[in-house]
This record gives C-alpha cells, sequence and structure tokens, in this order.
C-alpha cells in the first residue's frame, strides 16, 4: 500500500488526512506543534506516523500534502531544500488558495510534479469537495493515487486551473457561509422557544435536506422552492420578505468578495 507525507495538519491538512486515512492509506504526518498531531492520531485512532524529521516523511512517502498557509510555503521549502534537491522528483500536492502551478513549480527542481487542489473541510466526512488540476507530464499512476486515496472525501474532479479563484469561492470558502445561514436560522427558533439544540436540529437538517433534493432529483432550485410555497402561505411571506432584505444579492456579494480575494491572493503571490 503506497505511503501518503502530508506537512501542515490544521483546520484543512487534518480533514483531507482523515478522509485519506478512511480510505486505508498509511501516513506520515509532520506538523510544526507536535500536540496537533498527537489529538489528530488519537482522534482516528489510526496508525499514523508522526514525523519530527522531514527526512522519512519525504523519502517514504509517494505523494506529499502541503497543509500550510500560501504565505507559509516559502518557509516550508528553504527547510527542504537539501532533501528535495538530494531526493528522487515527488508528486506534491497544493491545497493553498492564491497558489498556481507555476508558482508551485518554482518552489522544487524541474524534475518534481504538482497537483493544486481547492478542497473545503466537508471532505473529513465524506462530503466535501476537492478540485485539482496538475502540472505537465505528472505522471497518471500518481493522478490515480491521489484520486484513489480521496476515495472517502467527496467529490473529486478535475477542473481547469483557469476556473480556481471561482471554485475558491464556491466551494472552498462557502461552507462557511452555510454555517452562518444555519446559524443565523437557529437564532430565530431560539428568539421563538425551541432550544438551541432543536433549532440547530431542525436548521442543519432543512439546509441538508433541501441541498440533497437539488442533487439527487436534478430539479431547478426554482423550481423546489415553488413546490414549497402555497399561494398566500407562509413560505412565500418569508420568500419575499428575503427578497426585500436583498437575500440573494447578499450571498451573490459574498461568494464574490471570497472569488475576488482569491484573485487579489494569486496577483500578490505573483509579484
Ligand atoms: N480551512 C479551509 O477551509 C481551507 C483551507 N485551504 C488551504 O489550506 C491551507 C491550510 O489552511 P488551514 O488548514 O485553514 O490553516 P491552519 O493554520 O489551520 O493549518 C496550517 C497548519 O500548518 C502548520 N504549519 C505552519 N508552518 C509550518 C511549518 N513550518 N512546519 C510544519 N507545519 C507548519 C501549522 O502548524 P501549527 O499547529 O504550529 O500552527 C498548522 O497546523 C491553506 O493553504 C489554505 O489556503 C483550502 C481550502 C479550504
Ligand atoms: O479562507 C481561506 O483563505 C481558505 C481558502 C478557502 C477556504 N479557506
Amino acid at each position: 500500500m503506497p505511503t501518503i507525507g502530508m506537512i501542515g495538519v490544521g483546520n484543512m491538512g487534518s480533514a483531507i488526512a482523515k478522509a485519506i486515512l478512511k480510505a486505508g492509506y498509511s501516513m506520515i504526518l509532520h506538523n510544526r506543534t507536535q500536540e496537533k498531531l498527537a489529538d489528530l492520531a488519537e482522534q482516528v485512532g489510526a496508525d499514523v506516523v508522526k514525523s519530527e524529521s522531514l527526512d522519512e516523511l519525504i523519502n517514504e512517502s509517494d505523494i506529499i500534502f502541503i497543509g500550510v498557509k500560501p504565505n507559509q510555503f516559502g518557509t516550508i521549502f528553504e527547510q527542504l531544500d537539501d532533501l528535495v534537491i538530494e531526493s528522487k522528483p515527488k508528486t506534491w500536492v497544493s491545497m493553498a488558495a492564491g497558489l498556481s502551478i507555476a508558482q508551485l513549480e518554482a518552489f522544487t527542481p524541474a524534475s518534481h510534479k504538482w497537483i493544486r487542489t481547492m478542497p473545503n473541510t466537508p471532505v473529513e466526512i465524506g462530503e466535501g469537495y476537492i478540485a485539482y488540476c496538475t502540472s505537465k507530464n505528472t505522471d497518471d499512476e500518481k493522478i490515480t493515487l491521489f484520486e484513489k486515496s480521496l476515495q472517502y472525501a467527496g467529490i473529486v474532479e478535475a477542473i481547469p486551473e483557469s476556473l480556481f479563484n471561482a471554485v475558491t469561492g464556491l466551494a472552498g470558502s462557502s461552507p462557511a457561509f452555510i454555517y452562518q445561514l444555519i446559524e443565523a436560522m437557529s437564532d430565530v427558533g431560539v428568539e421563538y422557544g425551541l432550544s438551541r439544540e432543536q433549532s440547530r436540529k431542525m436548521a442543519s437538517q432543512a439546509v441538508k435536506g433541501a441541498s440533497s433534493m437539488v442533487i439527487e432529483t436534478g430539479m431547478h432550485p426554482g423550481e423546489l422552492k415553488d413546490k414549497v410555497t402555497s399561494p398566500n402561505g407562509t413560505t412565500i411571506a418569508g420568500v419575499v420578505a428575503l427578497e426585500h432584505a436583498g437575500f440573494k444579492s447578499a450571498i451573490n456579494k459574498g461568494v464574490t468578495a471570497a472569488i475576488n480575494k482569491s484573485i487579489q491572493m494569486s496577483n500578490k503571490e505573483k509579484k
């Protein structure tokens, strides 16, 4: 069974590591703060190797995920310098917002390959979305390994790099917007006498159910909305009030702001 390495096991890295471990792969993990690795090992109850030195990780991993913030890549590759130069050509996987394949390739010798991804945190429970694109001549065998290792992460699909800023807003950042929606709905439930727990259960189940309806029926969301709205009923009263409050416009602004920030980050990293 191939071994997967990961450097940086924070919010996103640990979510991906959990999905990979679920698929039965052995992993070698490295993180600046050691306690985080110990916590993760305890949570997954799996046999993860917590690597304090990077030699073992670099030499024994078939592909290596980098789970640090975009502005921490420089430090990591300075640390890895000799190890990377001396190692056999590797396939690296980035999850960093705003770092292009061309920028990633500048961190490693020309013989090394990159897979650029944009994931989201629901990969942790198999309900995530991961877009990926690759550097030229990335071996098919490594791409297959990458995809297989993420078989329990959710949807994993190849997307042209030119669309990555859009993917970042629509998939990478958007779970946070949905959490805001659930929180806002729950607050109203509590205001009207439901317990916090009941409110959260109802709000999150409604989001999950509605989302599954869109996915499973393939129907247009507007058509599904029409099926909920009785003439002169409760739902249309809510729908119209949301329109007056600029609900769709607010969502549009939120997703657009995330996309624009991703564009801004890409331009900054280019300089
Ligand atoms: N969070 C999300 O929803 C998403 C994040 N991403 C991308 O994922 C990446 C990570 O983001 P996120 O998980 O949120 O960030 P976190 O800060 O939670 O995780 C970063 C991890 O990297 C570790 N780290 C930093 N520097 C080093 C170093 N020199 N050596 C070893 N480990 C190091 C940190 O260790 P320490 O414990 O010491 O802080 C931390 O655990 C980013 O590039 C981001 O763009 C992409 C999509 C979604
Ligand atoms: O907020 C961020 O920058 C990262 C990238 C996408 C989601 N979280």
